[in-house]
C-alpha cells in the first residue's frame, strides 16, 4: 500500500487572529494536489483551533500541538484528548522536541501521551529526533530508536500514527538535513520498525521530515524514498507552504 504524502504545518506559538485568517485565506485559494495525493494538516495554537477549523477548506485538516497524558480533571492549563475529540479536532502533535527540551517531557511520558490520545480516537504526529551533540557523538539512531521504542512499548495499532523525524539541530536554524542525511535516518527507522514492530507497520507508517523545510529544499527532500512528507514550522506561516504541499507531486511522478 502506497504511503500518502503528508504535509503538516506547525504554527507553534505564533499568530494573531488577523494573521491566522490571512494565512487560512491564502491556503484556501491555493491550487494544490488533491487529497488522494497529499494529506494536509495545520496546527495552530490551541486558542485558534476552532477559528481555523471553521474557515479552513474541507480538504485540509487541523491538529492540536499537544494534549494531556490522561483523562482531564484537576490539571490547570492542560487540554485533554477528550476535549479535542469533542471539538472534532482529528490530529495532535506529541513529543515535539521543544516540549521534550523545555518542558522535560521524557520518552516514557511522550509514549504514554501517544497511547492515551490514540485510545481516545485521535490521530498522532509523534516527533523524534537527536540533538547536535548526540549526532556528533554518533548516537543518532540510538536516540531515535529509544524515543520510538517508548511509543512501540505502549501502542499496538499504528494505523493512526505518523512519525516526524526532526533533528533538533535543524529546527528553526536554517540548517536543513541534507536529503541523504534525512533518508539515512528514515531508512534506519523503517528498519527498526520492521524488526521491532512488524513488516506491515514498517511498510505503511509514514515517516515525515521536519527541520528548516522550505519552498526551495522540499522537492529534493520529498524525493527521497523513505521521506513521506514534512512537518513544517516557520515556512508554514508563509505562502511558500503551498509550494511545500505541491512537493507531493514528486512522489506521484516517481
Ligand atoms: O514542527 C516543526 C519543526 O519544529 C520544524 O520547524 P522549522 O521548519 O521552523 O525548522
Amino acid at each position: 500500500m502506497a504511503r500518502k504524502f503528508f504535509v503538516g504545518g506547525n504554527w507553534k506559538c505564533n499568530g494573531t487572529s488577523e494573521e491566522v485568517k490571512k494565512i487560512v485565506n491564502t491556503l484556501n485559494e491555493a491550487k494544490v494536489p488533491s487529497q488522494d495525493v497529499v494529506e494536509v494538516v495545520l496546527s495552530p495554537p490551541y486558542v485558534f483551533l476552532p477559528l481555523v477549523k471553521s474557515i479552513l477548506r474541507p480538504d485540509f485538516h487541523v491538529a492540536a500541538q499537544n494534549c494531556w497524558v490522561k483523562k482531564g480533571g484537576a490539571f490547570t492549563g492542560e487540554v485533554s484528548a477528550e476535549m479535542l475529540v469533542n471539538l472534532d479536532i482529528p490530529w495532535v502533535i506529541l513529543g515535539h522536541s521543544e516540549r521534550r527540551a523545555l518542558l522535560n517531557e521524557s520518552n516514557e511520558f511522550v509514549g504514554d501521551k501517544v497511547a492515551y490520545a490514540l485510545a481516545q480516537g485521535l490521530k498522532v504526529i509523534a516527533c523524534v529526533g537527536e540533538t547536535l551533540e548526540q549526532r556528533e557523538a554518533g548516537s543518532t539512531m540510538d536516540v531515535v530508536a529509544a524515543q520510538t521504542k517508548a511509543i512501540a512499548d505502549r501502542v499496538s495499532n499504528w494505523s493512526n500514527v505518523v512519525i516526524a523525524y526532526e533533528p533538533v539541530w535543524a529546527i528553526g536554524t536554517g540548517k536543513v538535513a541534507s536529503p541523504a542525511q534525512a533518508q539515512e535516518v528514515h531508512d534506519e527507522l523503517r528498519k527498526w520498525l520492521a524488526k521491532n514492530v512488524s513488516d506491515d507497520v514498517a511498510a505503511t507508517t509514514r515517516i515525515i521530515y521536519g527541520g528548516s523545510v522550505n519552498g526551495g529544499n522540499c522537492k529534493e527532500l520529498g524525493g527521497q524514498a523513505d521521506v513521506d512528507g514534512f512537518l513544517v514550522g516557520g515556512a508554514s506561516l508563509k505562502p511558500e507552504f503551498i509550494d511545500i504541499i505541491k512537493a507531493a507531486e514528486v512522489k506521484k511522478s516517481a
